[in-house]
């Protein structure tokens, strides 16, 4: 059963009295340590593409109906890795180090067989307060471009953390100089009371092609019709008409299928347990920048790896002292943190446009304007680390 492991009861209840006066910050949350992951939010950027295969095919397809398909399957292959990995692979959902303003986490996924070349990521906390992740994940030789950002809205009640994400994603075709617009899904956190927490998507979210074709994929937790977790059911129309082209049905965290929207013919059946993961690159710590998450969090990492609560809190207060003595001095300067990749825009053409089929992502990008990718700024970092100035091989150390 998932109680509380028996060692771990004494940290428990610090966490639920935090919980209890939670104030909507989930970086305020005193999880205790075996909950505590050494991973940094900016490496969460990297969900997105960890089958660059799949994240390039809409690029190679000539019939746009059967591109938008290709984006939907992409965007459903994601969200096990985003939302169930870290069952997966460390027992249940945890809590990620809190990233610092200009964090960095810099990646490429290689590709041996060249069918499909090299997919980049770049990943920058472009806020601290409130935590707001920035990423970019190209794939020159397809010309696949998706940026995006995310910021996270809590709240706890009846013993769940429910999280509104704020942000979206955006999807480029080079080649067909198309775009798709995509919210990002609610969630909340179950089985914190036993101690094994979890994600359960909630409600919907969409896809908006340029070309005209809407995704709506409904998430449902346990209890809904089938009773199984994690289960969606998603279609593809045509915006503006009834009729249904695709639908696509199953568990995000296990896998779907495809069918013909009319006929039901099954299409393709996509197993998520069974697809392989393309490993990430990540240049050496010593050949990093020292903005890099990996770097700059080694000794936390190190000793919350190794249990060693007294080091993480140590380590850890000297990266948010060294933090607080930046944000002094740029008030004292007048000036803000340059972002190094990324630039808030008050209006992005393509944004406003696609957004305004969906009321939710609107709302956001109107207030306080949306982050987006910075080409001009990407430039002068590769220019920089080509001539060898001041900047480090940032964009990721190309001579690996
Ligand atoms: C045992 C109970 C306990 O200690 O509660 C703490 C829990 C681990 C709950 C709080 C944390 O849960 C984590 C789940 C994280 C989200 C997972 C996936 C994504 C998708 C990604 O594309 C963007 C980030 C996002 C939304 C993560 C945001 C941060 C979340 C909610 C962590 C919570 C601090």
């Amino acid at each position: 059963d998932g109680a509380v492991p028996a060692a771990a009861k004494g940290s428990w209840a610090p966490f639920l009295k935090s919980i209890a006066s939670f104030n909507g910050d989930l970086a305020s949350l005193t999880a205790p340590p075996f909950i505590l992951s050494s991973t940094s939010l900016t490496e969460y950027s990297g969900y997105w593409a960890e089958h660059p295969e799949i994240f390039v095919a809409p690029a190679q397809e000539k019939d746009p109906q059967k591109r938008a398909l290709l984006v939907l399957k992409w965007f459903l292959t994601t969200l096990k890795q985003q939302y169930s990995s870290r069952n997966e692979k460390l027992g249940s959902e945890k809590k990620p180090l809190n990233p610092f303003l200009g964090e960095l986490f810099l990646g490429k996924w290689k590709d041996p067989t060249g069918k499909i070349g090299e997919t980049q990521l770049i990943s920058e906390q472009v806020s601290h307060h409130p935590p707001v992740t920035a990423y970019a994940i190209l794939n020159e030789k397809h010309g696949v471009k998706l940026e995006g950002y995310n910021g996270q809205k809590a709240s706890f009640s009846r013993g769940t953390i429910s999280v509104r994400q704020v942000g979206h994603a955006k999807y480029h075709l080079k080649e067909f100089d198309e775009d798709y617009l995509i919210t990002l899904p609610s969630l909340h956190i179950e089985g914190i009371v036993y101690g094994a927490p979890y994600v359960e998507l909630n409600k919907s979210s969409t896809i908006i092609s340029s070309t005209g074709y809407v995704a709506q994929i409904d998430y449902s937790g346990k209890g809904w019709i089938t009773g199984k977790k994690n289960t969606f059911c998603a279609t593809l129309k045509k915006e503006g008409s009834k009729d249904i082209l695709y639908t696509i049905d199953g568990q995000w965290s296990d896998g779907f299928v495809i069918k013909e929207g009319k006929t039901k013919k099954e299409l393709e059946t996509y197993n998520a347990k069974t697809t392989e993961i393309t490993p990430l690159y990540i240049a050496p710590i010593e050949e990093q920048d020292p903005l890099e998450s990996r770097r700059a969090w080694a000794k936390v990492q190190e000793s919350i790896n190794t249990g060693d609560l007294e080091t993480t809190g140590t380590e850890k207060s000297k990266i948010e002292n060294e933090q607080r003595e930046l944000r002094k001095k740029e008030k004292e300067e007048g000036r803000e943190w340059e972002r190094r990749y990324f630039t808030r825009v008050m209006d992005d053409p393509v944004f406003t446009r696609l957004a305004e089929s969906c009321e939710i992502v609107a709302e956001e990008g109107k207030t306080d304007g949306i982050w987006v990718f910075d080409e001009k700024k990407f430039a002068q970092v590769v220019e920089k680390a080509r001539t060898g100035g001041e900047a480090k091989a940032e964009v990721v150390n190309t001579a690996a």
